[in-house]
């Protein structure tokens, strides 16, 4: 088994409550709570950011230019692909996305950012790539599943956020990064590999978290002013 597969199954209690989660449920129903939707975006906007530094600092880490390459792609995949799904969020909520940029990422989105980045500073590229894969393969997960239970048509609230990440592209995206880790797992030992996985693990409790923010509209417990370096 890949070591990727074998990641899978020891997180598919965690998928498994992504895919039941309220917010998850909410975008197959169309029915969610605009307030939820507009913390979600504020959040991911800046998440969105952070996960482009995250990118940055792979190429950093990179000996070789095919790495590089590849995390430059991927930059450009968040910046211009992921504007589609927030659009919509932002459609149905009423809001203009320009008002949602620039807020500070509340605690989860906040420890998730934390956990990639020193992830990115400190380990090595297997564990990098581990903590990153969750971002885009339980979104894709979560896009079949809907695009399955729900079969949305073209005037579903959501139906082209649940079709962005149901399509190719993602899962295009998903499959590289699994075989990029599964090469670097061949390579070596299993100290090397329970770090990778932990790795991993954890960015599916924050994924799983994230949405629970989202309908919690959680915030820090003292509205002190907080830096946003990014807009
Ligand atoms: C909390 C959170 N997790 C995952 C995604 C989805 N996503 C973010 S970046 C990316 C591409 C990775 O190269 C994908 C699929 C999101 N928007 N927000």
């Amino acid at each position: 088994m890949l070591f990727s597969e074998k990641l899978r199954k020891e997180a598919d209690e965690i998928y498994q409550g992504i895919f039941r989660h309220p917010f998850v449920e909410g975008l197959g129903k169309g029915d969610l709570d605009p307030e939820s939707i507009i913390h979600y975006v504020k959040a991911d906007f800046e998440y969105l950011n952070a996960f482009m530094n995250i990118y940055g600092l792979a190429i950093a880490k990179s000996t070789r230019r095919e790495d590089m390459a590849y995390f430059h792609e991927q930059i450009a995949f968040v910046l211009n692909g992921e504007i589609h799904p927030h659009n919509n969020l932002c459609r149905v909520a009423g809001v203009a996305y320009d008002d949602l940029k620039g807020f500070p990422l509340p605690p989860t989105a906040d420890h998730y950012v934390s956990h990639m980045k020193s992830t990115a500073l400190t380990g090595s590229m297997g564990e990098i790539l581990a903590a990153l894969l969750p971002c885009p393969w339980t979104y894709y997960e979560i896009g079949k599943y809907l695009m399955e239970t729900v079969q949305p048509k073209p005037d579903h609230p959501f139906y082209e956020w649940i079709t962005f990440y149901a399509e190719d592209e993602v899962g295009q995206i998903t499959n590289e990064l699994r075989r990029r880790l599964d090469t670097w797992a061949k390579g070596v030992g299993p100290d090397e590999l329970e770090k990778a996985k932990v790795a991993f693990l954890k960015s599916c409790q924050l994924e799983y978290r994230f949405w629970d923010m989202a309908i919690t509209k959680e915030i820090w417990p003292f509205s002190v002013e907080q830096e946003v370096t990014t807009s």
